[in-house]
């Protein structure tokens, strides 16, 4: 794996999503009521549900494109802002594409447009390939993508190519919404240990949602969420849902896939969905309590002792423990059980808190001493570079734009003209304009270099300069409709600024219609 995604140390520390009472209301009606969660870097939440049941809506709030009713969310422990969006990336149910361009040539464009400017081309190409060899994609990089009338790669490799595009930006979080639908269940499964394997090795947090997965998929979710009428009906383990559904006295038959039944559950009667809403909003309630008498340990700390403690109750939630305790200094189970045993049994639970945030923050207070020491001792000379790396990082990720006005639009123009090139050079348009070149030589054959024939001569120029004109904009016209979906698309995820590619595709117009 190229370094690209271990050298900030930043992203490969990975980012925890939580979201906590989201709610969503449209036309009156709760489409999403009520839902907390969080993800873990380097694990997979499953969203599951039955059709309807808000698994988009709640993904389009992660991804902080739809602003919730209620709620927040946040990456560890910040609120989703601009630049955080940026970071994330949103991996449509369907997804657009130039349909004349191959795969190598769309994550190259892509690369180029989305990485910065400051690394060099040698650096992206090494990247686009780490890609490429992450996702298996060899075989399809020299295929078109096409569309219902050209026929180019197959649905799983889109949905891999969509992921790869994505993957490229080395964002904190993914989001997958049904990556695996039109696959059948061994190409799902491969597909998803693809998307594992990159979470585990690159330390992402990953979010899907899914509609029915084979009982193999199901296993390789870390985590699972499942709604029902937009609300949670299980929220923990996947590994766990199946005890949780026998305990209320629905266990799921021999030989029977979880993910079936569970979805059987949540569709029956409505008793039964009452049932299993109930005692997950119980389930949440008890949470909320606990968490809640913590923070009241608390109240008497200082503001340096209250951000320790933030981090200290994400933990005890069974959910947060492995991921935050392996890359973060937050404790682990382990640790809570040596504060249990190591305090006076005297001190109450909120004390012993508050012991053991003072611990950690004198803990984190040697670190920093350490860090200065170790520049100390490397040499002065060595400070202004390690700012300078510090500054170049934020500033990266600071800007509002990857890359310059320039860079995007000559980008833009190279796509535009390879998208429209096809279409040019195609047997049917050098056919028609065979056709009109001997129309017109017809009607202006052999005429007479005199004064009383430039009416004529003009109407030629004129003829030449319409029909040119028109197939261009008749062309522009076609394609801005086509185009369409994904200019949204990268506008959306902050690929370039409109008016590049306006100018971009204005001026390849005029370059393919003087060609034409
Ligand atoms: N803007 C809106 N106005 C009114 N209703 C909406 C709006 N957006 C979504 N809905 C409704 O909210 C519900 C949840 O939609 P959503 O697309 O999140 O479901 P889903 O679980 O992703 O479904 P599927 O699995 O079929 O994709 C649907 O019943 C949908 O009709």
């Amino acid at each position: 794996m190229s370094d690209y995604y271990t050298e900030n140390p930043e992203s490969f520390r990975g980012h925890q999503l939580t979201f906590s009472h989201l709610s969503v209301l449209r036309n009156k009606r709760d489409i999403l009521k009520d839902v907390s969660g969080a993800a873990n870097p380097g694990e997979i939440l499953a969203v599951m549900g039955p059709s309807g049941s808000g698994k988009t809506t709640l993904l389009s709030l992660l991804a902080g494109r739809l602003s919730p009713g209620r709620g927040e969310v946040t990456l560890n422990g910040r609120l989703l802002d601009k630049q955080l969006r940026r970071r994330i990336s949103f991996v449509l149910q369907e997804d657009a594409y130039l349909c004349n361009l191959t795969c190598w040539d769309t994550l190259w464009y892509t690369a180029l447009l989305r990485l910065p400017g400051s690394i060099p081309t040698h650096k992206k190409k090494e990247i686009v390939s780490d890609v490429v060899d992450m996702l298996d994609m060899r075989q399809c990089l020299n295929t078109k993508i096409g569309n219902e009338y050209i026929r180019g790669i197959s649905g799983g490799e889109k949905r891999k190519l969509s992921i790869a595009c994505e993957l490229l930006t080395n964002p904190v979080l993914m989001l997958l919404d049904e990556p695996t639908s039109g696959l059948d269940s061994s190409a799902a499964h491969s597909f998803c240990s693809k998307i594992q394997k990159v979470a585990k090795s690159a330390n992402k947090t990953v979010v899907m949602s899914i509609h029915q997965p084979s009982s193999q998929l199901f296993n390789m979710f870390d985590k699972l969420l499942l709604l029902c009428d937009g609300q949670v009906a299980y929220y923990g383990e996947a590994k766990k849902c199946a005890q949780h559904f026998a305990a209320l006295g629905l266990p799921c038959p021999t030989n029977y896939n979880i993910a079936d039944h569970i979805l059987d559950q949540v569709k029956s009667s409505e008793d039964v969905k009452r049932k299993i809403l109930r005692h997950a909003a119980n389930q949440l309630k008890a949470e909320i309590t606990e968490a809640g008498e913590l923070k009241n340990g608390t109240a008497d700390l200082t503001e340096d002792e209250g951000d320790g403690y933030q981090k200290l109750i994400a933990t005890p939630q069974e959910e947060s423990k492995k991921a935050t305790c392996s890359r973060t200094s937050v404790p682990s189970e382990s640790s809570w059980s040596v504060l249990n045993e190591t305090t006076p049994k005297k001190l109450t639970r909120s004390n012993r808190v508050r012991v053991y945030v003072k611990e950690q923050l004198a803990k984190l207070e040697d670190v920093k001493t350490g860090l200065v020491d170790q520049v100390r001792t490397c040499g002065a000379d060595m400070l202004p570079e390690v700012e300078g790396q510090i500054c170049k990082h934020t500033n990266e990720f600071k800007e509002k734009w990857p890359t310059s006005f320039a860079a995007q639009h000559s980008v833009l123009f190279r796509r535009c003209l390879k998208q429209t090139w096809p279409r040019v050079l195609s047997k049917w348009n050098v056919l028609q304009m065979i056709i009109i070149g001997i129309f017109a030589g017809i009607l202006w054959f052999q005429t007479k270099a005199v004064e009383s024939e430039i009416g004529n001569r003009k109407g030629l120029i004129f003829f030449c300069i319409i029909c040119t004109s028109f197939c261009c904009l008749l062309d522009s016209t076609i394609s801005v409709f086509s185009d369409r979906a994904v200019l949204n698309k990268e506008r959306v995820s902050g690929y370039y600024r409109l008016s590049a590619y306006y100018i971009a595709k204005n001026v390849s117009g005029i370059v393919s219609g003087v060609l034409d």
